[in-house]
């Protein structure tokens, strides 16, 4: 079994930050970067959308569990998760057993002035955002809470402020 506290998974609603902060972050650690969502892309050559147009939902949760499966268990890494990942038991499972997960937590306030020009998330498009993204917080917000080793706040914070707040927890816990 791999030191469980080398790999950091990032969690949390659309919007929170994840992928940026998981770049950022994985530099300043030294670790390898990897996007759940980009990393499917990349194998499928084609943009989530189409996935989700030509696959659905279903079908794009279990591609995910395949690539965050496969991706959790390299040494070493920031994993940064689509927000929807911890749907699927086994994606928990993974992420709980492989790493230490942090939840970046964000208001609906900020999520919708953060995505309001963004055209990548399907399940925003041609739907109401401050709806869907509602309803996926009361569905998914006691599942991140439930999984986290840490919560971070991202609100009135800049990717390089909730970096430092994450290094900061790591070197408190002596885990950096
Ligand atoms: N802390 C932050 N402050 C301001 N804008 C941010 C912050 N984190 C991310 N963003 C912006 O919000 C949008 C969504 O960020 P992203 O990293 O893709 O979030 P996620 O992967 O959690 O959906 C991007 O345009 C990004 O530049
Ligand atoms: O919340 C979700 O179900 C999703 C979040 C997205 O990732 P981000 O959380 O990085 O936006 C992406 O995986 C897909 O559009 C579905
Ligand atoms: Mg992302």
């Amino acid at each position: 079994m791999k030191d469980r506290r080398k790999n950091i998974f990032l969690v949390g609603p659309m919007g929170a930050g994840k992928t940026s902060v998981g770049r950022y972050l994985a530099k300043q650690l030294n670790k390898d970067f990897y996007d759940s969502d980009e990393e499917i892309e990349k194998k499928m050559g084609v943009s989530l959308t189409w996935i989700f147009d030509l696959e659905g939902m279903a079908g794009f949760r279990l591609r995910e569990m395949k690539v965050i499966d496969e991706l959790s268990a390299l040494p070493d890494i920031v994993l940064s998760t689509g927000g929807g990942c911890v749907e699927t038991p086994e994606v928990r499972e993974i992420l709980r057993q492989r790493g230490l997960v942090i939840y970046m937590e964000v208001s609906l306030k900020t999520q919708l002035d953060r995505l309001k020009r963004d055209k990548k998330r399907p399940l925003l498009q041609g739907n109401n955002p401050q709806e869907v993204l509602e309803r996926l917080w009361e569905e998914r917000e006691p599942i991140y809470e439930g999984i986290a080793d840490l919560t971070v706040l991202t609100d009135s914070r800049s990717v390089r402020d909730v970096c430092e707040d994450i290094l900061a927890w790591l070197e408190k816990h002596g885990l950096r």
